[in-house]
Order: structure tokens, then sequence, then C-alpha cells
């Protein structure tokens, strides 16, 4: 039986036995008990492997957005307030253990929602329960970080700092430089503007550091050593991250404004719901997707049930998400909307949609 299990097993023991005198003792052993599982859970995050126990949810809607932040900054009290499903908020810490799923349905799209554990300092060394959050923080579409406005800028460095260490970029775009590992020839480099960071010697002696002898090399902008190390190191993702204020019930206005004009950020209060209208817009907006709606000829679009797909989606893009074979029974389509020059415009199967265009297409 694993501690997820026993927690439960116990917690419902707890709820069975009725408060009085007599089961004081035993609650009070329950109570211990859990804790210390609690504790085990938090502290061993190794025997519990990279997926972990309880972290195993599918991708699901149009989207995925995962919280991240360090314990009791109300992530589970957000995710209860936004969504239908219930996840158990405390006033102590580490009160979530594994990740909850909840749906956020915000103008035709479901949005996924998770709520994680909450995160400490050290987690990427597998402090708490921290390496499996930031893998599930790896898989989202975006971040939203959970701040306690009251707590100062410092959670929001360090959580960066977390997830930086585990080739997480925040609200950065993967750095303009062409690299192709070669099997001979050395070094070639390059660049097509002027470097004020780097130069030949220092790309060499990173490549070098990395037992790279032979590649080419290509700066497309002034890129910083950092920068290099992602490309050649790979596997970074590059995620859009919204900074979400919480709990602004418990500071001045003057503070809670300060707050809502750094960047890419959004007060809230989750215990009371406040700002949750722009919340929701700003999750939208930085999730970046893209309402297609469908119509057939002579007909009326369905307004009510777009098509959701990524920023930079085009007709192809959507014919696969109609079916699977459609497009390749597509000639051309129509468009009407911010994506076209004329309404409609008729546009080839490679043309670029944008939010909220209507679509119909032509067949062979
Ligand atoms: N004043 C105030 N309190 C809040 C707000 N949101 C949450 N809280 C309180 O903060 C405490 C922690 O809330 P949780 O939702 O459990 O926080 P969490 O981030 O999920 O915590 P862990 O699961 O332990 O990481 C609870 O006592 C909540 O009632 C808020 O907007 N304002
Ligand atoms: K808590
Ligand atoms: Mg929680």
């Amino acid at each position: 039986m694993g501690i997820l299990d026993r927690i439960a097993e116990i917690e419902a023991e707890m709820n069975r036995t009725q408060k009085n005198k007599a089961t004081e003792h035993h609650l009070g052993l329950l109570k211990a008990r859990i804790a210390k599982l609690r504790a085990q859970l938090i502290a061993d995050s190794e025997t519990t492997g990279p997926k972990g126990e309880g972290f195993e949810v599918s991708k699901a809607g149009d989207a995925r957005v995962v919280m991240i932040g360090f314990p009791s900054v109300g992530k589970s009290t957000l995710l209860t307030s936004m969504t239908k499903t219930e996840s158990n908020s405390a006033s102590y810490e580490f009160t979530t253990l594994t990740c909850i799923p909840g749906v956020l349905e915000y103008s035709g799209s479901r949005i996924q929602l998770l709520d994680l554990p909450g995160i400490i300092e050290g987690a990427a060394q597998g402090k708490g329960r921290g390496k499996q959050v930031i893998a599930v923080a790896r898989t989202a579409d975006l971040v939203l970080m959970m701040l306690d406005c009251t707590k100062g800028e410092k959670q929001k460095e360090l959580l960066t700092k977390e997830l930086e260490s585990c080739g997480i970029r925040l609200n950065q775009k993967p750095p303009n430089i062409y690299y192709k590992p070669k099997k001979a020839g050395g070094v070639s480099f390059n660049a097509t503007c002027k470097l004020t960071k780097v130069d030949e010697r220092m790309v060499k002696m990173v490549l070098h550091e990395y037992k790279i002898h032979h590649a080419e090399i290509l700066f497309r902008e002034d890129c910083t050593t950092e920068q290099l190390i992602d490309v050649i190191v790979g596997n970074r993702v590059y995620l859009n991250c919204l900074y979400c204020y919480n709990k602004i019930d418990l500071v001045s206005l003057e503070e809670c404004s300060r707050l809502a004009h750094l960047p890419h950020s959004v007060v809230a209060s989750s215990a009371l719901k406040l700002n949750f209208p722009y919340l929701k817009d700003m999750i939208w907006e930085y999730l970046a997707l893209v309402r297609v709606y469908t119509k057939k000829k002579g007909q009326f679009p369905d307004l009510s049930e777009p098509l959701v797909l990524r920023g930079g989606c085009t007709v192809r893009d959507a014919c696969a998400a109609l079916h699977r074979t459609l497009a390749d029974q597509v000639k051309s389509a129509l468009v009407w909307g911010t994506s076209t020059k004329h309404d409609p415009q008729k546009v080839g199967l490679a043309h670029l949609l944008e939010d909220e265009d209507v679509l119909q297409v032509i067949k062979k």
C-alpha cells in the first residue's frame, strides 16, 4: 500500500471516530501518524520515483495551466473557487500532496488547471515533492506562479531559480542560435549581428567544456553564454508565465496597485474571488490560443463551439483538428476575420489563422 493510501485510510478512520474524551488519545495518535506519513512523503521523493505517486494526471481540454507556488499561498483555494473541483485547503503547509486537476471554462474553450503541492527552496534537488512538481510544470502550456502578496519578491526569485535549474525558461523566447554538431571539420562560428556578450573564443571554450569539437554555430541575435548553453544542452522548455499575487485582501490599496503594475502580473484573492474575470482574461491571453468558428456554405457559423487551436495554427491544422483525413480532401478555404485582407478571402492550407476567424473549407 502506498503512502497516500495509508494517509487516506487514517483520514477515513478519523472521520469515522467520534470526537470525545475517550477517543481523544486515539485521534491524537492518528494525527501524529498522518503527520509522520506526510513528512515521509515530502522527504523521500527519491523512493516515489520521478513520476511520483499521485502525479499521474493526463492532459485534457484545450490547454494546461499549472499552478506553482510555495506552500499555503492559496493554490488549492483558487482551484476550488475557479473550477467545479474541490481541493482541500488549510492553514498548514503541504495540505496538497498530489496533482489535482480542474477545468476552467472560458468562452467555448476548456482549460485544464492543475493544483500541485507547494514547492520550497531546493525543490529541484528533490526537496519536498519538488522534482515531481517541476516535472509536471514542464508539461504546462502556461505556468501560473502563485505568490503570497504579503511575502515580498523573494518567492518569485526562488521559484524562478528552481524552475530554471530544471531547464524551464519563463517568458523567454528560445535563443535564435543555429547549432549543428558534426563528426569532423572543427568548429565553424558565424554571427549575423554584432555580439556584445560573447565572442568566438568564449563560444569555443563553452563548446569544448561540453566536449564538442566539431560543430556549426550561427548567432542570429546577441545572445548570452547562458543562452548558448541552453542551445547546446537542449531539453529546455520555454513557457509563458503569469505571476498571480494572491491574498490582496491583506494588503493596502497602494501595494495592490504596485503589484498589479508589475510585468506579467495579476493580483487576486482566491478566498474572496477578487479580480477573477481579469485573471481569467489574462490566462486566456497568455495561453495565446486561437478560436476558429467553422461554417458550412450558406449557413451561419456555430459561435458556441469553436475549434480551439495553438497560436500559429494554419488552415491545415484546423482541418486536422476537425478530421484526421480532411486536409487531404481540401483544396482551399474561405476565411473571415482578422487574418484576412478582405472578407471572405480565399486562402490555401498554409494560411495562418487568428483568434475568432471564421472558416469554410472548399473540398477538391
Ligand atoms: N486572506 C486570504 N487567505 C487566503 C486566500 N487564499 C487562501 N487563503 C488561506 O491561505 C491558507 C492556505 O490556502 P491553501 O489553498 O491551502 O494554500 P495552498 O497553496 O494550496 O497550500 P499547500 O497545498 O499547502 O501548498 C488557507 O488558510 C486559506 O484559507 C486569500 O485570497 N486571502
Ligand atoms: K495549505
Ligand atoms: Mg494546496
